[in-house]
């Protein structure tokens, strides 16, 4: 059986509940005896931190260029680490965010897919879609702000990138979890990831040991 574990991404507009997911997931596949990590994008090292600070203020190819070498500084020191000894690791944004919020911002798709041409794409991806009105609402009800959620008309637009996102993830053949969570509770959400999870698991196993 190999000790390998899965790098899940967790992407979708702001208010679909990507933190809230992430949060509950974790502990409920440890709960079920899987190894976890938790993490995020951007991360919580140097330069992630510096993305955090500055997305509000550095703009388009700066913030593009900051937020992909944070993701390769990530994967260096934490992500495939994790992933390599068998964990679970649950990143809350990665690539799919990238190819979305920088999209946003004006940069072409050919530039995006360049400067990140050599991460690695999620064993899984979970793309979270949600009602644009209930988004807005509890993007207002948590007070957060970022120039990125601008009301529903950005996030009508946000969420179609993140459909076409889906696709492209599709032909470069990660399996892709498309889910709504406009009024999925989150142990359904739960449920339906495990579910996949646990059949990717399973199919690496030898014949013998599946029975
Ligand atoms: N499945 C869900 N159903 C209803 N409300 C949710 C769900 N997931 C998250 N929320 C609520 O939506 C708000 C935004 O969630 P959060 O996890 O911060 O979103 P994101 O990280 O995607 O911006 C929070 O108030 C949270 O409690
Ligand atoms: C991961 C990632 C984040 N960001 C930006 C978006 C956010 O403004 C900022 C911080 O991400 P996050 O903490 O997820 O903020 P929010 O919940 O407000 O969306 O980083 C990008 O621009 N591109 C990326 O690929």
């Amino acid at each position: 059986m190999t000790d390998l574990g899965l790098l899940i991404s967790i992407d979708g507009p702001a208010g679909a509940g990507k933190s809230t997911l992430v949060a509950a997931l974790a502990r409920y596949l440890a709960d079920r005896g899987h190894r976890v990590h938790a993490t995020a994008e951007p991360s919580h090292g140097p330069i992630g931190t510096l993305a955090r600070a500055n997305a509000d203020t550095l703009h388009g190819y700066a913030l593009a260029c900051l937020v992909a070498a944070d993701r390769y500084h990530h994967l260096d020191t934490e992500l495939r680490p994790r992933r390599n000894d068998g964990h679970l690791v649950l990143c809350d944004r990665y690539l799919p965010s990238t190819l979305v919020l920088q999209r946003m911002d004006g940069l072409p798709l050919d530039f995006l897919e360049a400067l990140n041409a050599h991460v690695d794409l999620p064993d899984l991806a979970v793309v979270l879609t949600l009602d644009p009105f209930e988004a807005a609402d509890r993007v207002r009800a948590r007070g957060a702000h970022s120039r990125f959620h601008q009301g529903v008309d950005s996030t009508i637009k946000e969420i179609n990138l993140y459909d076409h996102v889906g696709a492209w993830l599709s032909t470069r053949r990660v399996p892709v979890l498309h889910l709504d969570t406009t009024s999925t509770p989150i142990r359904r959400l739960c449920d339906v990831i495990t579910t996949q999870v646990e059949a990717m698991l399973a199919a690496r196993r030898p014949a013998i040991e599946r029975g």
